[in-house]
């Protein structure tokens, strides 16, 4: 048997987990060849691919990144190295030339689109859930975005002891695109006291009155924005353009922007910190090593059992799989009924609107 993998999109912590399992185990258990293709799909289409032994998937478990290094703007579709040329077929030829019996995808909604049109194309691929986001559908959780909370919690804990000390109003912006979920559990698990997140637009009023209200009690105020929040009457803050992607927008800086709505409308001084690919680099958390492993031996398990176009998923606790056609092009939000949102307003938490 011989099994191709890449890792497509922005990296994440816990992509050579996943590399490692799914090599280990296939090499373990079917005495599989492996190959691994370089930056995502663009190894595909560049036909730069590099056969894996058991030593070189050895000791990667808890390194950050991915050994085969990632791309997020090559899509065999629409390919921007020859102006925008669909070279799917060139590819599916590719596949077929190497003889491979089966394709793992690691990737986030992007990678899973472009996945699902090259099933429909002769392609056999398994897909695997990744993203510091958590933005995925049909699955209860991607892999990186333990890493992401834990690294946003800290951050949150830091911004308090340096908040309360000065009497501060602190911001912090962490990523997620457009779905809360890295400010909403890293909000929770901080203690914040305003979330804003993309699936509640905000009312700089009420933060205001909030903060006033903390500035006369606590004298100190934590805001975990997420970039893709925006307020009831506006758009999301885009911090750049990039022409030649099909996923173009890349958000950024609406920390800075409710920073200058707030001021002269409080007392306290306002600090932002934008935490930035912090969230997406180094070790992963055990967290996250143990659901990568368990996804990348799933994904074996599949493949070992003919079953195709599907990613691996986790739901209710059980890992299990789902047609590449039921994540393909979605995105998926905090709901509004989240117990994660009961559980902020629980505690008295902020969503910067009245719900
Ligand atoms: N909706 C989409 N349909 C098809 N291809 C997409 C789509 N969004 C992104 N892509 C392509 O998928 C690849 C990875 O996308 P990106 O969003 O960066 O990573 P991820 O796989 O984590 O979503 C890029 O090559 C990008 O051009
Ligand atoms: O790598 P870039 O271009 O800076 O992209 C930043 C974006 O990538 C992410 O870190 C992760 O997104 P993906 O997992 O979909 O690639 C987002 O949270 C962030 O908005
Ligand atoms: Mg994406």
């Amino acid at each position: 048997m011989k099994i191709g993998v890449l890792t497509g999109g922005g990296d994440c912590p816990g992509l050579n987990a996943v590399i490692r399992a799914v090599a280990k185990s296939l090499m373990l258990h079917c005495d599989a060849e492996v190959i691994g293709f370089r930056e995502g799909f663009l190894g595909l289409i560049e036909r730069n691919a590099v056969s894996l032994s058991y030593k070189d998937v050895s000791g990667i478990l808890a390194q950050g990144g991915t050994i085969l290094g990632t791309h997020n703007r090559a899509n065999p579709l629409s390919y921007f190295g020859r102006d925008g040329a669909d070279v799917s077929d060139e590819v599916v030829a590719y596949y077929n030339e190497l003889g491979l019996d089966g394709l793992v995808v690691i990737g986030g909604d992007g990678t899973m689109s472009i996945s699902h049109e090259m099933e429909k194309k002769g392609m056999r691929i398994v897909g695997v859930p990744k993203t510091i986001d958590n933005d995925l559908m049909a699955t209860d959780r991607t892999f990186g975005f333990d890493t992401a909370v834990s690294i946003a919690t800290e951050a949150v804990d830091r911004l308090q002891t340096t908040g309360q000390s000065h009497r501060r109003v602190m911001i912090l912006e962490t990523m997620g695109r457009y779905a809360g979920w890295i400010a909403l559990e890293s909000a929770l698990a901080g203690g914040g006291d305003i979330v804003l997140i993309p699936e509640i637009p905000y009312d700089i009023d009420e933060i205001v009155r909030v903060c006033d209200e903390r500035e006369d009690r606590q004298s100190f105020t934590i805001i975990v924005v997420a970039e893709g929040a925006k307020p009831q009457s506006g758009k999301m803050t885009v911090r750049e353009t990039i022409d030649d992607s099909p996923d173009p927008i890349r958000l950024g800086g609406v920390g800075n922007v409710i920073q200058a709505q707030l001021k002269g409308r409080i007392d306290s001084e306002v600090r932002t910190t934008i935490l930035g690919h912090v969230q997406r680099g180094g070790t992963p958390t055990p967290a996250d090593r143990i659901l990568a492993t368990q996804y990348g031996a799933h994904a074996s398990e599949l493949i070992r059992r003919g079953e195709f176009g599907r990613m691996v998923a986790r739901q209710d606790g059980k890992l299990t799989s789902v047609p590449l056609s039921e994540v393909a092009n979605m995105v998926k939000t905090v709901p509004l009924d989240s117990p994660l949102i009961k559980a902020c307003h629980a505690v008295g938490m902020s969503f910067g609107a009245k719900l």
